[in-house]
């Protein structure tokens, strides 16, 4: 469960007089999610969410997320939207956090996606890259190449505790990355973390997207290998061409890929899994027994990591033709 923050009854009463939102009739820790603390709350008037920021937000980034949401809902993207206080700040503080209150989106995210469902996320991305254009804000990926460096600097002395030979693997690995890293496939806004708890659904159609909390410039392309990451493996961690196929022909439909991004994508999905496994690997090793949180195995994506290294064409991630290959 992740609610790494608790918060009294008085104490969120009391925040919510800066709000104009009713009264609060009842509140509950909400117990997904593993970044912020989150709180379902019920008010004379209508639900909401409430969200605590916790360790990896920085606040100086926050009026870029917040902003985001924003921008997106704007432009017709289907995601939460931050509700100003009285004073029209979006950010407060509560139990020494900084909070908002978030607008509650109707849905629920799919444990078992099939390919129809792939297909609708490729074209919510897509949409969601469109809709980015022109955000004013400007924050790069924290968690790119730099990034997985330093993480990993964090991690690399117990690594092998997790699976023996790790240390060496991971070292080459980031090697490799720095190496490979495309420099010039077209950028914007990407959201970062768009895993199936972040996709709600109502029936078989999407009906919007959230945690926009890693959400950053960097490439497209990028965005859509954490998808393939993300959607297109199975529990027994095969790869779903079917999957794969939906996701990227629905990508491709709403922003048609470049042929420089399609022939990237096999890089991409290495360093899109590097940089799971890293956070998950720092999460494994630091958190906490007892920590009120399920943590994520860091090895699922070193699985993954080693699909994509087996890897010699985009073809086989269900892209239909390799052009400029
Ligand atoms: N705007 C929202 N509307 C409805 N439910 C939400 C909303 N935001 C978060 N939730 C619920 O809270 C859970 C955790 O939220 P999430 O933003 O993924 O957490 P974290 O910030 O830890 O990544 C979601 O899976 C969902 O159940
Ligand atoms: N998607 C990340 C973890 C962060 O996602 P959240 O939406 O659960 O907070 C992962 O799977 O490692």
């Amino acid at each position: 469960m992740a609610v790494y923050t608790d918060i009294t009854e008085d104490d969120l009463k009391d925040f919510l007089t800066q709000y104009d939102v009713g009264e609060l009739t009842s509140y509950k820790g909400i117990a997904e999610g593993v970044e912020n603390s989150n709180f379902l709350l019920h008010t004379s008037r209508e639900p909401l969410i409430l969200t605590l920021y916790e360790k990896r937000v920085e606040k100086a980034d926050l009026p870029f997320f917040l902003g985001l949401m924003q921008h997106l809902a704007a432009r017709g993207l289907s995601c939460p939207l931050p509700l100003p206080r009285k004073d029209g700040a979006l950010l407060g503080e509560l139990s020494g956090r900084p909070a908002a209150l978030i607008s509650f989106l109707e849905g629920m995210w799919l444990r078992k996606p099939e390919a129809r469902h792939c297909r609708e996320v490729g074209q919510a991305l897509a949409r969601m890259h469109l809709a980015g254009e022109g955000f004013a804000l400007k924050r790069p990926n924290a968690l790119s190449l730099e990034g997985w460096k330093s993480l990993w600097q964090k991690s690399a002395a117990r690594a092998d505790e997790v699976e023996p030979g790790l240390r060496e693997e991971i070292g080459a690995e980031l090697a490799f990355l720095e190496g490979q890293w495309p420099q010039d496939l077209p950028a914007g806004v990407i959201h970062a973390d768009l895993f199936q708890d972040n996709v709600f659904f109502l029936g078989d159609e999407l009906s919007g997207l959230i945690d926009f909390y890693f959400a950053c410039n960097d490439m497209f392309a990028y965005d859509v290998s954490i998808c393939l990451n993300a959607w297109c493996f199975e529990k027994d961690g095969a790869y779903n061409l079917t999957k794969g196929m939906a996701l990227l022909e629905g990508y491709d439909a709403v922003r048609p890929l470049l042929p420089q991004e399609r022939q990237a994508l096999p890089v991409l999905c290495r360093g899109s899994a590097v940089r799971f496994f890293l956070t998950r690997l720092y999460d494994w090793l630091t958190t906490p027994e007892g920590a009120l949180v399920v943590k994520k195995d860091p090895l699922e994506y070193l699985r993954k990591l080693r699909f994509h290294r087996s890897i010699a064409s985009s073809v086989e991630y269900g892209l239909k033709v390799e052009t400029g290959a």
